[in-house]
């Protein structure tokens, strides 16, 4: 090669590499430019920088904030108002009488998000989509109703003895710590466990009898569940890791671990899953797959067990972490407040003796009981994520805002519930407020609503029940080493609402059994 060709070589690979700098940057300019001015959510209030880059987000959810960008949404409101451009594509609103237009129900048609859930990720459910990571209506409501009438309220109802037994295998354990201390929230997982496994699955983990009870899952989901604002922001890099072996995956982070640890979860109940769906189990047990083998209306290829593995999974940790949480933080304020507890006691010997023989509807019955259960289930959060919505048929009117089809509009549970507007002084422990005010009840958004609500609502509620019943009937605990800020409050937005990373747990000490 002459020194002429190389010089020209030289010059066409630098001014090539000019020109796709050059490009590049124009396309970006390009691309601000029409997200800020010209993109039809420019109208929207908000702050621009919010609108032109997803890195506004980037910084309050991933570096150097942490799963913290729901608060600024938070002040973003008191700033702008009620409805807010929170990034480029998504709406987000504050406003309790707006939640069930958003999260409609019935043949209101409403998508979830691609690029919010990380669709076909791996970031949740394994490798293919349960019905929560299903983002188009029709898709998820044939995926839905084939498990629907498993969770009814007639068969949660049927299965009451299941649900008592459990917890009275939870106190008989209890009873046996010998004062030693113990985290509520890995003894409540156990119990979720092995109530969603012994009856969806026909498989009980038997983590009530396990030395650490439900601790290795809960850790596993408090790992995985971060990974989700990563995915939405670097998809195919997340993507690309958890496709590689699990056993190089968990070496490289505890979320990426976790990830791993629910694929391989999802791998192993497929074993089980292929047997039903080929008719080769004994058929002795129902399980949840039972169902979904036999719903009309749901596709063969939806029946495949990988698909069905990744409902297993969700109902699994969707099962576990939300109601552990939700009684663990139930029992931390209900052992603080001597008032609140006395109430609740005097209310539960009057119903029920030691033994029990209440039916679950007359523990719903019960006005102090449905309180704690409420601000319980306010105060713990369950999923304080945004859950964003998309309107695919028509626009939809807020205010003098026409928010056009298409578009994610969404609000926070979190936010909602820690409204003083709506509850006053909302950090207080006050099971009172749903008894003075009855109306309250339609702005507790626990479950969410509308066609994508909780699908696992009956059952959580017939365990949340029957627990701090028996718990508070049988049982006289004592919260130690238990810092309320660091261990209970809510300050990380992690899909599910967690608490500091600093945290001991919410820890209780037995002091005794309570003889009639
Ligand atoms: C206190 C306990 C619980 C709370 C607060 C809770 C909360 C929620 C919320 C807010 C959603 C809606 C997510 C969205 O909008 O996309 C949801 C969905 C779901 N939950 Fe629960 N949940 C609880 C317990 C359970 C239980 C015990 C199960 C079943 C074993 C369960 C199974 C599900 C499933 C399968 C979905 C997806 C529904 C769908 O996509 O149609 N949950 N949950």
């Amino acid at each position: 090669m002459d020194n002429a060709t190389f010089g020209s070589h030289a010059f066409s690979i630098k001014g090539s590499i000019l020109y796709a700098i050059a490009a590049s940057i124009l396309y970006w300019i390009a691309i601000g430019i029409y997200r800020v001015y010209l993109h039809p959510l420019s109208k929207f209030p908000g702050p621009k920088l919010a609108a032109l880059t997803f890195w506004y987000e980037f910084y309050h959810e991933i570096y150097p904030h942490r799963l913290r960008y729901m608060w600024k949404i938070e002040e973003l409101h008191k700033q702008y108002g009620p409805i807010v451009r929170i990034n480029p594509i998504h709406l987000h609103i504050h406003d309790h009488a707006y939640f069930e237009k958003i999260y409609a129900s019935g043949s209101h048609k409403r998508d979830r998000c691609r690029w919010f859930m990380h669709a076909g990720g791996k970031t949740m459910a394994g490798k293919y989509s349960s019905m929560l990571e299903t983002m188009d209506h029709d898709l998820h409501k044939a995926r839905r109703n084939a498990a629907a009438p498993f969770f009814s309220k007639r068969r949660v109802h049927a299965i009451t003895p299941l649900i008592e037994d459990k917890v009275r295998r939870l106190l008989a354990r209890l009873e046996d710590t010998d004062g030693r201390i113990v985290d509520l929230n890995n003894v409540f997982a156990a119990l979720g466990m092995d109530v969603v496994t012994e009856y969806c699955f026909a498989e009980c983990t038997n983590s009530l009898d396990s030395t650490e009870y439900g601790k290795t899952w809960l850790d596993i989901f408090h790992n995985a569940t971060p990974i989700r604002s990563l995915g939405r922001q670097f998809p195919t890099l997340i993507n690309t890791i958890l496709d590689l072996p699990p056993r190089f995956v968990e070496k490289l982070h505890p979320s990426a671990a976790g990830m791993a640890s629910m694929n391989t979860f999802n791998e192993n109940m497929k074993a089980t899953i292929e047997k039903i769906m080929r008719y080769e189990d004994d058929g002795k047990r129902q399980t949840v797959f039972h169902e979904i083998r036999e719903a009309e209306k749901l596709s063969d290829k939806d029946k495949e067990p990988w698909r069905v593995s990744s409902e297993a999974s969700v109902l699994l940790g969707a099962g576990t972490e939300t109601t552990s949480r939700t009684l663990a933080v139930t029992t931390f304020y209900l052992l603080q407040n001597e008032q609140c507890r006395m109430k609740l006691i005097e209310e539960l010997r009057a119903a029920m003796t030691r033994d029990g023989g209440v039916s679950l509807p007359q523990l719903e019955s019960l006005p102090y009981l449905s309180a704690c259960v409420n601000e319980g289930l306010r105060l713990a959060h369950g999923i304080s994520s945004r859950q964003p919505r998309i309107a695919t048929e028509a626009d939809l009117q807020y205010k003098q805002w026409t928010i056009p089809r298409g578009t994610p509009i969404m609000q926070s549970i979190y936010l909602l519930h820690m409204d003083p507007i709506v509850f006053p002084d909302p950090f207080s422990f006050r099971p009172e407020r749903w008894i003075e005010d009855k109306g309250l009840t339609k702005y507790l958004f626990s479950f969410g609503k509308g066609n994508m609500s909780c699908l696992g609502m009956n059952l959580a509620t017939a365990e949340l029940f029957i627990c701090v019943a028996l718990l508070f009937r049988t049982m006289e605990l004592q919260i130690v080493d238990t810092v309320e800020e660091r261990d209970v409050l809510t300050t990380r937005d992690a899909f599910i609402g967690q608490s500091d990373p600093s945290s001991q747990g919410i820890n209780a000490r037995i002091i005794r059994a309570v003889s009639d």
